[in-house]
């Protein structure tokens, strides 16, 4: 309950900070129907029973620039074992914006790889039909064996929409690589999907 608590504290604080739902529910790691939730549950309003989701906080890894080498070793050696049954090399690490850039970074210099960083678009950008775009200042990816690497997959659409980005681009991804997995599905668009942690809802 606490916890709901806290959440709900979050929410109604990123909100008076001028989030929309979007960012409150990517800032948060939960869908935007748990945020709405949340926020109408702040207001002591009559709400219906709570959405299946789970909220992850990764901030005991984040925090620590040893723990997330030590995580991205790990990460690392998980990437490694998916390349090695398709016999490819890893060229890239695309970190997606903001928070696989940290784990991307360290994979990259423990994977002797390029750096590629994917910026992602405003919702209403991506609703137009306009992505995000691999940053300048990194590196390129056309052509290129490339893992892409974030903190959560939640409903999958960031991972979707890099993954056919890429494609458009001429670039090879080979793996998702995350944190935590709270979609739980093996493969999106043929790209095999791994994670430390994955969640299986059993209701
Ligand atoms: O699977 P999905 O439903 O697409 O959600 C997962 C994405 O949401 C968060 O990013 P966000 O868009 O908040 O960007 P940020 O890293 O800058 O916070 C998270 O870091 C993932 O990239």
């Amino acid at each position: 309950m606490k916890d709901i608590e806290d959440l709900i504290q979050k929410a109604v604080e990123l909100q008076s900070n001028g989030l929309i739902t979007a960012q409150i529910a990517d800032e948060l790691n939960i869908s935007r129907e748990t945020v709405v939730w949340l926020l109408t549950r702040s207001k002591k309003e009559e709400t219906t029973p709570a959405p299946k989701d789970i909220s992850v906080n990764w901030s005991s890894i984040g925090k620590s620039a040893k723990r997330l080498h030590n995580v991205s070793l790990a990460l690392c050696d998980m990437v490694l074992e998916t390349m090695e049954k398709i016999n490819a090399e890893v060229d890239v690490v695309v970190g997606i914006a903001a928070n696989g850039i940290p784990l991307a970074s360290m994979m990259a210099y423990e994977l002797d790889a390029d750096l590629a960083i994917y910026h992602r678009k405003g919702q209403e950008s991506v609703k137009t039909g306009h992505r995000g775009i691999i940053s300048r200042n990194f590196g390129s990816v056309a052509g290129k064996n490339c893992i892409i690497v974030d903190d959560v997959i939640t409903t999958g659409s960031t991972s979707t929409e890099v993954i056919e980005q890429l494609k458009e681009m001429d670039a090879k991804p080979r793996v998702v690589v995350v944190l935590v997995d709270k979609k739980g599905v093996d493969t999106m668009h043929n790209v095999p999907i791994q994670s430390l942690v994955r969640i299986a809802r059993l209701d």
